[in-house]
């Protein structure tokens, strides 16, 4: 059985249908993220399937039970780590770990996580005096303590510095070897391509893609790019006409097409005909981003 089961799930505020019959599920083990731009409907899904939230119809199952009826057997098998939890700021890294430890029957080593989320120096230190990154990663923390099965991740590393980001993607990825499940939201298209086995996005309460980064890219509709430095003597205006956009700046030409083989014969006919090289030719396939971009209706917005 998997991990979550969503089925047709519709959660409605006054008029606005914030989750519109969303369907989706995520293994066990698996690392699956949940992305769609501001207002999408990915807060109102997470809280739902934590049990903070009621639904107004559709079906959901989280490890197996309902949230809304789970109690506290299913609150001990899920950890959250939110944006900002608001917990003791008198307590040090490491009594306020073990604290927390006590309140769940299974649970990890509050010294090992304390490794793991690199606070060792700061074990001692009162949570008041952590930086915006290190309280980040003792919320990660909190979240883990209870060996979740299951860990929702809300944004985990918004606000951090770029060598911060990619430890704490080094750590999420170590969650998959404990073999806990993770629910993830990010806006972050790069982390959701970093970590995740499965992507949904997320659009005006509607699932509008899922599936792996990879197939994302290559089946979201957005177009490839081609590059390569323009020939001396070449200007813009002089290059064959191509299906897509040919964008120049500095030496370089990029076209992005959703013809890309079209207009890549085009280019290497012209080229040899009137005998230019294209030097640093390259054909790339979207990114997670474009893809997203193009599944989310903004791409171009600022263009
Ligand atoms: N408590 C509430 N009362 C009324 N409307 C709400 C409430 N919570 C959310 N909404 C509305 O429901 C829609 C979905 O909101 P939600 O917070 O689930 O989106 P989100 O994808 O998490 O956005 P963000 O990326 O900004 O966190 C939005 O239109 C929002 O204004």
């Amino acid at each position: 059985m998997d991990a979550i089961t969503v089925t047709n799930l519709v959660r409605s505020y006054g008029t606005v249908r914030a989750v519109d019959g969303v369907s989706f599920t995520v293994g066990h083990g698996e690392i699956f993220a949940l992305l769609g731009p501001n207002g999408a409907g990915k807060t109102t899904t997470v809280e739902i399937l934590e049990g903070f939230r009621t639904r107004d119809s559709g079906e959901v199952r989280v490890l197996g039970q309902d949230p809304v009826t789970g109690g506290r057997g299913f609150r001990e098998r899920i950890g959250i780590v939110l944006q900002s939890a608001g917990f003791e700021e008198e307590f040090t890294v490491r009594e306020l770990l073990r604290l927390q430890a006590t309140l769940y029957p299974r649970r990890h080593d509050p010294d090992e996580l304390i490794g793991l989320v690199e606070l060792v120096d700061k074990r001692n230190t009162r949570v008041k005096a952590l930086s915006g990154g290190q309280r980040r990663r003792l919320d990660l923390a909190l979240g883990l303590v209870g060996a979740p099965e299951l860990l929702f991740l809300d944004e985990p590393t918004t606000g951090f510095d770029p060598a911060a980001r990619h430890r704490a993607w080094a750590l999420i990825g170590r969650l998959r070897d404990l073999g806990t499940t993770v629910l993830l939201t990010t806006h972050y298209l790069e982390e959701a391509q970093e970590l995740a086995d499965r992507v949904a996005v997320l659009r005006s309460g509607r699932l509008v893609a899922i599936g792996s980064p990879d197939e994302l890219r290559g089946d979201g509709g957005a177009p490839a790019t081609i590059s390569f430095t323009l020939p001396v003597g070449v200007d813009p205006g002089d290059l064959p006409s191509l299906s897509g956009e040919i964008h120049t700046g500095g030496h370089t030409a990029r076209v992005r097409t959703h013809a890309g083989v079209v207009d890549l014969q085009a280019l290497t006919s012209w080229a040899v005909e009137a005998g230019h090289g294209l030097d640093d030719l390259t054909v790339s396939p979207p990114t997670l981003e474009e893809a997203y971009l193009e599944l989310t209706g903004e791409a171009g917005h600022d263009r």
